[in-house]
């Protein structure tokens, strides 16, 4: 369907015969913000892990745009193809400033090397500057990613995506270690990034899951347990059960 920006279909992964993903079928719908839910071992991580290209399926596809079915392709056609995603290990570099990071990001298309020697036009760097707007850290660009906060360290690296314009940006537990007031600002910036581009995130904090989320999906031993709306989805017996079945909320 045309307003699918991804379909996942008959999705089966698996590591020496364990299926950690296992039939899965279930679609993301261009704009939305996608949360992908489930008890620890459900498989959330290897699903991003597939959409991105780091692992391949045993059977199944997962087309983008009705198109290209990105289980074929290398995780750097991946990323050409629009397909952005933020691994809860930092990427920054601490040794450099904020807009230079961004600056990197900016040109992350192509190698390093290159990079560093490639001067920015202007249309790239009014987009550096909107994205360092659009995640409050304008007014610190000039100072190194170690004098921010936790919250801040993770906007910048959500900002050193989108200002590589991708059409799905894939996260994985981007409230990690927040506090209560960064979560929000997390949830107003998903926000607005939904704007321009899909959001699929993977998360435990049910609280966010609840403000934010437009789908939500839960996964269970690899399986799809539920979908729908959160409201509907938490009313959902079973969803109770494997959630309350492993001290969950
Ligand atoms: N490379 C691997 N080799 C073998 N087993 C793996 C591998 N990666 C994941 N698994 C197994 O697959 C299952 C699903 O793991 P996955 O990390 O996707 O779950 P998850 O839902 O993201 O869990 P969590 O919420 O704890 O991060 C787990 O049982 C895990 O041990």
């Amino acid at each position: 369907m045309l307003d699918n920006i991804l379909e996942i279909k008959d999705l089966t992964i698996s590591f020496d015969g364990f299926k950690a993903v296992n039939g899965l079928n279930t679609s993301v719908k261009k704009g939305d913000i996608h949360f992908f839910i489930g008890p620890n071992g459900a498989g959330k991580t290897t699903l991003l892990d597939a959409i991105c290209g780091r692992v391949k399926p045993a059977e199944g596809c997962i087309m983008f745009n009705s198109l290209s079915d990105v289980t074929r392709m290398s995780e750097h056609q991946i990323v050409e193809l629009g397909i952005g995603r933020k691994f809860q290990v930092p990427s920054v570099f601490m040794g450099i400033t904020i807009y230079e990071n961004m600056e990197l990001a900016a040109v992350k298309k192509r190698s390093l090397y290159s990079s560093l020697f490639t001067k920015l036009n202007k249309e790239q760097i009014e987009r550096i500057e909107d994205v360092l707007r659009t995640i409050g850290l304008y007014e610190k660009r000039y100072r190194t990613p170690s004098a921010l906060s936790h919250g801040e360290k993770q906007w910048l690296e959500i900002g050193m995506l989108l200002v590589q314009q991708p059409e799905i940006m894939l996260l994985d537990e981007p409230v990690a270690g927040m506090g209560r007031k960064e979560t929000e600002r997390t949830g107003e910036l998903l926000r607005e990034i939904s704007e321009k581009c899909s959001v699929i995130v993977v998360e435990h904090d049910m609280e966010f899951v609840r403000e934010c989320a437009d789908r939500v999906t839960v996964l269970h031993e690899g399986m799809l347990l539920d979908e729908g709306n959160m409201q509907d989805v938490q009313k959902n017996p079973k969803v109770i059960e494997v959630y309350l079945g492993r001290g969950g909320e």
